[in-house]
C-alpha cells in the first residue's frame, strides 16, 4: 500500500531534492497549494516543488493577511499538504512567528511536519501582505538574530531556510541587496526578494549576492510577471507562484456560483468542472480497491 494515503517519499530526501533543485541551474519552480489535493495536482502536472503560502492559509479562513494565523495553523496545514507528495514542500513562516526563540520553535515545528524549508521575513510583527504599501522592517541586526535563531534550531542541515527581505518597498534596492548579504552570512540557504519591481531589479539582486534567489511571482503585485525560464536565465534558483491556484479556484467558483443561483442549475456549466472521474483518479481510487481485494480475498493454505 505504499504511496496510498501519504507519499513514501521521506522527509530527508524531499529536502535533498530541494537542495539539489536549488543547485542545478534549473528554476524549481513551486505553485501554491491551497489544500493537499492541489499539491497532488501540482505534482502530477510536474512542477518541482510545492509552495505553503501564508497569504493562502490566512485567505482559506477568511482572514487577512496580517499576522492573525498562528504557528500551529500553519504548521497543520503544512504537515497536510506536505505528506500527500512526494515533492519539496517551502512553507511560509512568516516573521517565525515572534521573538528569535519563537522563530527557533518554528523550525522544529517545521521539521517535524515534514517540509522541506520555510522563509522567514525581516518585517515587523504584525506582518503585512509584502506587496501591500504601509509595512515596515525590523533593523538589519533583529533579522540576523531572528536568523542566527533559526539556523541554530535544525536539526536536519538540509531543511532549507531562506531569508525574505521586504526592504526594497521601503529603503530602497541597495539597503535590500545589503540586508540580503548580511542574511545569508547569518546562515540563510537562500534569500526571497520581495517586492522587486522589474527585470533589471532581479538582474542587480543576481550580480551583487552569491547564495541561491527566489523570485515571487504574485499576480496583481509589485513584481512584473516574468516567466520562469526568463528568472532562470537571470539566474534566479526558485519561484514561487503563491496564490495563483486560490485566485483560479475562487473565480470559478464565484462564476459558477453566481451562475448556480441565476439559473437554478448547474446543468450549463458541467464542462467547466473537473469530472467525477477526474477527480477519483487524482484521489487514486483504483489503488484503495486493490488495497480492499488484497486484505479481503485471501485464501487459508491447507485449511480444512
Ligand atoms: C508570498 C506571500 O508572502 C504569501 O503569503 O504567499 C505574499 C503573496 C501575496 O500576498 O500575493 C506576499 O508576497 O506577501
Ligand atoms: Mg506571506
Amino acid at each position: 500500500m505504499t504511496g496510498l494515503i501519504t507519499s513514501d517519499v521521506p522527509a530527508a530526501d524531499k529536502r535533498t531534492a530541494l537542495r539539489a533543485g536549488l543547485t542545478s541551474g534549473t528554476i524549481v519552480r513551486l505553485p501554491g497549494a491551497f489544500n493537499p489535493l492541489t499539491a497532488t495536482l501540482i505534482e502530477e502536472v510536474g512542477f518541482e516543488g510545492v509552495y505553503v503560502s501564508g497569504a493562502v492559509v490566512s485567505a482559506d479562513l477568511a482572514l487577512p493577511d496580517i499576522g492573525l494565523t498562528t504557528l500551529s495553523e500553519v504548521t497543520d496545514r503544512s504537515r497536510q499538504i506536505a505528506r500527500v507528495t512526494s515533492l519539496p514542500t517551502l512553507v511560509d513562516a512568516d516573521t517565525g512567528f515572534g521573538e528569535p526563540m519563537n522563530a527557533a520553535r518554528t523550525i522544529t515545528h517545521l521539521e517535524d511536519a515534514g517540509v522541506a524549508g520555510c522563509h522567514l521575513e525581516d518585517q515587523v510583527n504584525p506582518k503585512r501582505c509584502g506587496h501591500l504599501d504601509g509595512k515596515a522592517v525590523v533593523p538589519a541586526a533583529d533579522m540576523v538574530r531572528r536568523l542566527g535563531a533559526a539556523v541554530g534550531a535544525r536539526r536536519d542541515e538540509n531543511f532549507v531556510i531562506c531569508a525574505r527581505t521586504d526592504a526594497r518597498g521601503i529603503e530602497g534596492l541597495d539597503a535590500a541587496i545589503d540586508r540580503a548579504k548580511a542574511y545569508a552570512d547569518a546562515g540563510a540557504d537562500m534569500i526571497f526578494t520581495e517586492a522587486l519591481a522589474d527585470e533589471a531589479e532581479f538582474e542587480a539582486f543576481r550580480k551583487a549576492v552569491d547564495v541561491p534567489l527566489l523570485a515571487n511571482m504574485t499576480e496583481f503585485g509589485k513584481s512584473e510577471l516574468i516567466p520562469a525560464r526568463r528568472l532562470q536565465d537571470i539566474g534566479y534558483n526558485a519561484v514561487i507562484y503563491p496564490v495563483t491556484t486560490l485566485r483560479l479556484a475562487m473565480f470559478a467558483a464565484e462564476e459558477g456560483l453566481r451562475e448556480l443561483a441565476a439559473e437554478g442549475t448547474q446543468a450549463g456549466m458541467l464542462d467547466r468542472m473537473q469530472h467525477r472521474s477526474r477527480l477519483y483518479e487524482l484521489l487514486d481510487y483504483e489503488g484503495y480497491n486493490a488495497f480492499d481485494t488484497s486484505l479481503f480475498n485471501f485464501t487459508l493454505e491447507g485449511g480444512a
